[in-house]
């Protein structure tokens, strides 16, 4: 399903004032393709990603799944994190992984608060383990991987669901120039397979070289937006 945002806008309130962190962003990222979202420190980026997740209302405007309407500004906080929940992946800065728990068990976990049943799970898990080039180290805790083996873990995760939008907020920051590239590689690899309208937060536009399109923020305000022809076929 493709992710569409419509004239979004986020005012946060700012003192006696009001701050426009997202100001009218039009943004479509077709199912399978990713995006990379890029703009310097507090353009917007990480704002406009959380009103994509349904982590943060809009001010104005609408997020769509498809052909449904999932995030506005009268959303529910509940209707919001049901559709997180069963429709939307997503992989943070640091990869947040639970200190106790195994990478395979970090994807039961979630994929368990995501309603599927355990004995699926596993398997899904081991496969999706096996994808991101960390199956060797499944019963592993996240102190005994590396940094880019806990965010390809993270990864995984995002993914375990079979979410129809994957959205990623800077997944390289804390990798080696060749280690990010891999990631990203990863990821459009990965949304190309499974389908998802990725979207994906960076800083460093040298990692993004496998990416289907790249749109820039610039003070609240997408800049500018790769022609469509631009994308790749999935
Ligand atoms: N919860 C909040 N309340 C008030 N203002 C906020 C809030 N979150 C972000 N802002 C402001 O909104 C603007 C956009 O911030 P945002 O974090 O979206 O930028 P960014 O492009 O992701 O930056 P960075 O690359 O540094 O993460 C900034 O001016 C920031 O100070």
């Amino acid at each position: 399903m493709d992710l569409h945002l419509e004239h979004i806008t986020l005012v946060y309130p700012d003192g006696d004032s009001t701050l426009t962190a997202v100001d009218d962003v039009d943004l479509t990222v077709p199912a399978g393709t990713t995006t990379a979202l890029l703009g310097p420190s507090g353009a917007g980026k990480s704002s406009l990603l959380a009103v994509a997740a349904g982590l943060t209302q809009p001010s104005r405007g609408t997020v769509t799944i498809g052909a449904d309407v999932v995030f506005t500004p009268d959303t529910s906080v509940a209707d919001s994190t049901r559709v997180r929940l069963e429709r939307i992946g997503m992989v943070f800065q640091s990869p947040q992984l639970l200190g106790s728990l195994t990478a395979l068990e970090q994807l039961e976990l979630h994929a368990h608060l995501r309603g599927k049943r355990p004995a699926s799970v596993r398997e899904r898990g081991m496969e999706l383990l096996d994808a991101v080039g960390v199956a060797d180290h499944a019963h592993k805790r996240p102190a005994q991987l590396s940094g880019g083996q806990r965010q390809r873990v993270a990864i995984a995760r995002a993914l375990v669901g079979r979410p129809e939008v994957l959205l990623v907020d800077e997944p390289t920051s804390a990798l080696d120039h060749e280690r990010g590239t891999q990631v990203v590689e990863l990821i459009t690899g990965l949304a190309r397979e499974m389908a998802a309208a990725t979207l994906l937060v960076s800083h460093d536009a040298s990692t993004l070289a496998t990416v289907d399109a790249t749109v820039r923020m610039l003070d609240a305000r997408l800049e500018e937006s790769a022609p469509l022809a631009a994308v790749r076929p999935a």
